[in-house]
């Protein structure tokens, strides 16, 4: 084979990793759904990048479960449409897909493993998945006891190894922590991380602003059926980091640092100088600027808000 032959296979192959890893597991195209008089969905649009946790964040009845209902074909959007890597959505595709809505109908009186060979015949999946969904989910030593005698925690992983059969790339959760108590929630939220290790793409929803913020690299705030914004978490938090600062003239801190480009205000409260941006600020060149104006700072300190605060300003902002 000719050099230039070999640069272009070389090339070809670049494009199509490339291809792959960007291509967006899920992108929703002006999704709307009414029920009866009920808008629960209205012109929701976003993707969902490959390997990311991605949360669908909203408050109740804001449409989280029926957006997930119409991506796993369990119910039909009105209008719009939605591509499953890059694809439309056929029973290929789905198959790559485990879900979990609600939690499923598991025999109290059968062991887990028994429960977890039934879903496999049920899922037509194959038996011989069974022990390596059961090592994951951390419930090896306990495959052969009735479910009944599962802690809350356990009863909700193996509803998890149940949607693990078969290998699936992504996985759809809805309030996967709904009902458990703090250990059961933790136990969860660890095993959704372990998995997120492993390169699945995981869409949860959750109205548990912690749990979003704790496990999620992405996420999606609804609010009423409309979308408010969507993008990476730290972004939509980084959005709303101000800077507190002190001088030992704090008047004459404020004014200079009014003056500054993308500075939106500046309050004096307490002993400090509250300061918003209108980008992320840089504390660095904030405290440069401060010392030109031969203002000298004795507190310079970076505050983050938590995904809650960001997530109560934007939902309860009538103009978002
Ligand atoms: N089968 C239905 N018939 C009529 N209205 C429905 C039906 N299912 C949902 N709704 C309404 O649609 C809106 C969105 O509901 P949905 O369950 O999707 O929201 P959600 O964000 O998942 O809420 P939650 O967090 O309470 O589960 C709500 O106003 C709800 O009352």
């Amino acid at each position: 084979m000719k050099i230039s032959h070999k640069i272009i296979r070389c090339i070809s192959l670049l494009f199509f990793i490339f291809h792959i890893i960007h291509v967006p597991i899920l992108s929703l195209q002006n999704i709307s759904k009414k029920y009866g008089t009920v808008q629960a969905l209205s012109g929701v649009s976003f993707e969902v990048p490959s390997g990311s946790v991605f949360g669908v964040l909203g408050p109740n009845g804001s449409g989280k479960t029926t957006l997930l209902g119409i991506v796993t074909d369990v119910l039909k959007a009105d209008s719009g449409s939605f591509t499953l890597f890059d694809k439309p959505a056929t029973a290929h595709e789905r198959r790559q897909i485990g879900t979990l809505l609600e939690t499923p109908n598991f025999y109290h009186y059968l062991s887990g493993y028994k429960n977890l060979e039934i879903s496999a015949t049920i899922k037509q999946r194959g038996k011989d998945d069974i022990a390596r969904v059961l090592e994951i989910c951390g419930l090896t030593q306990r495959q052969h006891s009735v479910f009944k005698t599962y802690s809350l925690g356990m009863k909700q992983r193996l509803a998890i190894a149940a949607v693990l059969l078969g290998d699936p790339a992504v996985l759809i959760l809805d309030e996967p922590t709904n009902g458990l108590d703090p250990s059961g929630i933790a136990e969860v939220r660890d095993l959704v991380r372990q998995l997120a290790n492993t390169g699945k793409t995981i869409i949860l929803a959750s109205h548990l602003l912690d749990e979003v913020e704790k496990v999620c690299t992405h996420v999606a705030i609804l609010r009423s059926g409309k979308l408010l914004l969507s993008g990476a978490v730290n972004e939509v938090i980084s959005r709303n980091d101000y800077l507190e600062l002190s001088a030992a003239d704090n008047n004459a801190l404020r004014v200079a640092l009014l003056q500054y480009p993308s500075c939106t205000s500046a309050d004096i409260t307490g002993s400090l100088v509250k300061t918003f941006f209108t980008t992320q600020p840089d504390a660095a060149a904030i405290n440069s600027y401060c010392s030109q104006q031969g203002i000298w700072l004795n507190h310079l300190q970076l505050r983050k808000k938590s995904l809650e605060t960001a997530f109560l300003e934007i939902t309860n902002n009538p103009a978002s």
